[in-house]
């Protein structure tokens, strides 16, 4: 299948591009009224996620409605937990919720590696659906979860600020925190692989707790999964990995080490030196989510500030962090209109 629009792609491997890809983290949902009416209709998120004709569906959404330059499946981090023995709930305004927790041998006995083609058959399927109704137009990304943050909820059993519960394991038994670690890693590099042969364009590994460990903490429990992770997609394929750690500022070095294409950075990251930390990758970021709040003009300011210190080469505009559920379509639309009209 050639792709229409493949600047997106372009950027990620390195080669040259006529104008700065754009796409938004978590762009699938939260700040469309279509999406909302799409999810009224499956009666739950995990509904939502689980019919694949539906995901297919929110996921088309916003290079529809926003214009932008990829699609990313629509699905969670936690169908990995999920597909390895533990189930979840999405709360509505409060988040997810496992009532099953591992934090201990025994409990992690009980888990799985789970098996992609068919524990998470309903993903696969809608990125397959994806694929074709697509047509080409824009490339479609895969994603997971980073290993250090999936652990994070399958300890915790829920979201919270400072995930004491799963940091307390990694010092007081880090044999148990390594051993469900690497069951998440197998886990994971057989369900990225699998996104890939379904039709992924590119995958991005999402590390949005990266930033509550400590360097050493880093370097030991998240780095080397993630690195994993890269080596196993890197022998097989030839398709542009993405790495994002929201609050790893101090571990972009190694980040930039890894083999990937694509380096994901937060608003905290300043872009000149990100660019030396990294040097031959591909950045990605990082406006501030909280800047489409802003008036038109103090949007267009950022947006130019932000293109003109990262160059239109190897890069990928988007915002440090997911949009923000109660954000307006409109900011966004201008958000985007504003990187497809600069020119250096
Ligand atoms: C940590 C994390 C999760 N999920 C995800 C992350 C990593 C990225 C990040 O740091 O934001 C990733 C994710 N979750 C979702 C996507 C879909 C694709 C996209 O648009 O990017 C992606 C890429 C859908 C979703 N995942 C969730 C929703 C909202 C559920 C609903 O519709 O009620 C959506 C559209 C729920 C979810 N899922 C998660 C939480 C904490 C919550 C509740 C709060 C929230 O809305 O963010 C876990």
């Amino acid at each position: 299948m050639i792709l229409q629009n493949d600047l997106f792609l372009r950027a990620a491997r390195g080669e040259n591009v006529e104008r700065v890809p754009i796409w938004l983290m978590r762009q699938a949902g939260r700040i469309l009224p279509e999406y909302r009416a799409v999810r009224e209709k499956a009666g739950s998120f995990i509904k939502l996620a689980t019919t694949p004709e539906l995901a297919a569906e929110v996921t088309i959404q916003p290079v529809d409605i926003l214009g932008v330059d990829a699609a990313i499946i629509f699905s969670d981090i936690l169908v990995v937990p999920e597909a390895m023995g533990l189930p979840y709930e999405m709360a509505e305004q409060r988040g997810p919720v496992f009532p099953q927790i591992v934090r201990n041998q025994t409990e992690l006995d009980r888990i799985k590696i789970a098996d992609a083609e068919s524990d998470l058959a309903y993903v696969l399927d809608a990125i397959k659906i994806v694929k074709k109704e697509l047509n080409g137009r824009v490339p479609l990304i895969g994603f997971a979860g980073a290993p250090f943050t999936i652990f994070c909820y399958m300890t915790e059993g829920k979201g919270s600020k400072t995930f004491s519960v799963a940091k307390k394991l990694l010092y007081a038994d880090p044999a148990f925190s390594h051993a469900l670690l690497q069951k998440i890693t197998d886990s994971t590099i057989d369900y990225l692989k699998a996104q890939i042969r379904a039709g992924a364009d590119l995958v991005q590994i999402f590390d949005s707790w990266a930033g509550i460990l400590s360097p050493d903490q880093y370097r030991t429990f998240s780095l080397p999964y993630i690195k994993q992770i890269c080596d196993a997609l890197a022998e097989t394929t030839s398709v542009p990995v993405t790495v994002f750690a929201k609050g790893a500022f101090f571990a972009r070095q190694e980040i930039g080490q890894l083999s990937c294409s694509v380096v994901g950075l937060d608003w905290n990251m300043d872009a000149a030196e990100s660019r030396q930390l990294i040097p031959g990758k591909t950045l990605q970021g990082n406006l501030d989510p909280c800047v489409l709040y802003a008036d038109y003009g103090q949007i267009k300011t950022e947006v130019t500030k932000m293109l003109q210190t990262f160059g239109t080469q190897r890069y990928i505009a988007n915002l440090g962090h997911g949009v923000y559920p109660d954000t307006d379509p409109q900011k966004v639309k201008y958000f985007i209109e504003t990187v497809k009209e600069f020119t250096a």
